[in-house]
C-alpha cells in the first residue's frame, strides 16, 4: 500500500457515495497550534482538537483536520496528501527552497497570510563581538536550523561562511562551541539576551501562511475552500476591526469622520431633543488610540463607545 492509499484511507477521503472531505493540516502542538484552532472556532467549524488524536472530523463540514509537526505541513500539501495547511512562512520557505535544489515538486498556492505566528529568521552573534555588515561573517560557521534560507542570504551578500544544521537548542551552539553565530527564529529577542547573544542581521520575514494543494478539486469541495476562505477573512478583518458610537456636535461632523481610521459612510442618526448633534456609528478598520480618541473629544464629541466586532461578511 502506498503512503497516499494509506494516507487517503485514513483521512476518509471521497468513496462511492460520500462527499470528499476537505483535509488541511495544522500544527499538533506548539506556537501556531492554538491559534490555528482559535481560527477554526471563529469560522464555525465544529472541532474537538483536545484530544490527542492524529485526524479530527468537523461536525458540521465535510472537513478533517490532520495534526501533525509544523515541518511536515509544506510537503504534505507540495504532495497533494492534503489539501490546505497551515504553517509559518519561514518552515514553508525552507521545504521550497530544499525541493527546488533537489529537483523536487515545490508547487503550492497561498490562500491568504495570517495574523499570526509573526517571527523574523536572523542572524545573531556573541553580545560582545565586533560586526561591520555581512562580510564579518565570512569564514565562520552559521547554526541554524534553516540552511537554505541562510545560504540563500549568503549567497546574495556575496559571504562565504559555513553552516551547521541543528533541529533544537540553536542558541546553545556558540557557548557549546559549535558555531561561532547562529541563524535563528526571534521575535521578542529574550531568547538571543538570556544566551549572550545579539541580532546582526534579520534574513527572513515570517507569518503564519494558509496555503492550498495545487492539485484540482472536485466542485464541491473547492467551493467548501472559498467558503472557508471567506469566513477566515471576515474573522481577521473583524479583529482588526472596531465599531464605534459617539455624538458629535453637527457642526464639527467633517472634521470628526476625518479623525476615524478607515471608517466609509458611517450612520448619522438623530438625537431626541437635540438640534445641535447627533449620533454617529461606523466600522473602523483599525482601533480607535486613546491620542485620536481625546482629539475627537477635543472637538466636543462625547459618549465615544470603541466597540469589539465578533464576525463580518461583505
Ligand atoms: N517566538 C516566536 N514568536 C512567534 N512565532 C514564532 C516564534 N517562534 C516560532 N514561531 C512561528 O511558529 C512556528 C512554530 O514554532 P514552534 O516553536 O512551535 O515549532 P516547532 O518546535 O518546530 O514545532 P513542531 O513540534 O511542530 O515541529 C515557527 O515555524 C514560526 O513560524
Ligand atoms: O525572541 P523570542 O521571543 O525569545 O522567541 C524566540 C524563540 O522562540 C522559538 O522557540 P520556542 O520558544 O517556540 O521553543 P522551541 O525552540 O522549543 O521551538 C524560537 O526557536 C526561539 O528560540
Ligand atoms: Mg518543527
Amino acid at each position: 500500500m502506498t503512503l497516499n492509499q494509506t494516507s487517503n484511507q485514513q483521512l476518509g477521503q471521497a468513496t462511492p457515495n460520500t462527499q470528499a472531505r476537505l483535509r488541511i493540516a495544522i500544527q499538533k502542538s506548539g506556537r501556531l497550534a492554538d491559534e490555528c484552532a482559535t481560527l477554526f472556532k471563529g469560522a464555525g467549524l465544529k472541532l474537538n482538537l483536545r484530544d490527542q488524536r492524529l485526524l479530527s472530523h468537523c461536525q458540521n463540514l465535510p472537513i478533517d483536520i490532520l495534526r501533525v509537526r509544523d515541518d511536515d505541513i509544506p510537503g504534505l500539501v507540495m504532495d497533494g496528501v492534503v489539501d490546505l495547511g497551515i504553517v509559518g512562512e519561514n518552515v514553508l520557505e525552507e521545504e521550497r527552497l530544499e525541493r527546488c535544489a533537489t529537483n523536487r515538486s515545490a508547487e503550492f498556492a497561498t490562500l491568504r497570510r495570517l495574523d499570526f505566528g509573526g517571527c523574523r529568521l536572523s542572524i545573531a552573534i556573541d553580545k560582545d563581538a565586533q560586526y561591520q555588515g555581512p562580510q564579518s561573517l565570512a569564514g565562520t560557521r552559521i547554526a541554524t536550523t534553516y540552511p537554505y534560507l541562510l545560504q540563500r542570504y549568503l549567497d546574495n551578500a556575496g559571504v562565504n561562511a559555513s553552516s551547521c544544521m541543528l533541529k533544537g537548542s540553536v542558541e546553545v551552539a556558540p557557548r557549546a562551541g559549535l558555531a561561532d553565530s547562529i541563524c535563528d527564529l526571534v521575535s521578542t529577542g529574550a531568547t538571543l539576551e538570556a544566551n549572550g547573544l545579539k541580532e546582526a542581521e534579520v534574513i527572513f520575514r515570517s507569518k503564519a501562511t494558509l496555503i492550498q494543494s495545487t492539485k484540482v478539486l472536485d466542485t464541491a469541495t473547492q467551493e467548501l475552500v472559498d467558503k472557508l476562505l471567506t469566513r477566515i477573512n471576515g474573522v481577521i478583518q473583524a479583529k482588526e476591526s472596531k465599531y464605534i458610537m459617539l455624538h458629535a456636535p453637527k457642526a464639527q461632523l467633517e472634521q470628526v469622520i476625518s479623525l476615524l481610521p478607515g471608517a466609509e459612510n458611517p450612520t448619522i442618526l438623530p438625537l431626541a431633543d437635540d438640534k445641535e448633534r447627533v449620533a454617529l456609528h461606523a466600522v473602523s478598520s483599525e482601533t480607535l488610540f486613546w491620542d485620536t480618541m481625546e482629539e475627537l473629544k477635543a472637538l466636543g464629541a462625547s459618549s465615544i463607545l470603541v466597540l469589539p466586532i465578533e464576525k463580518m461578511l461583505g
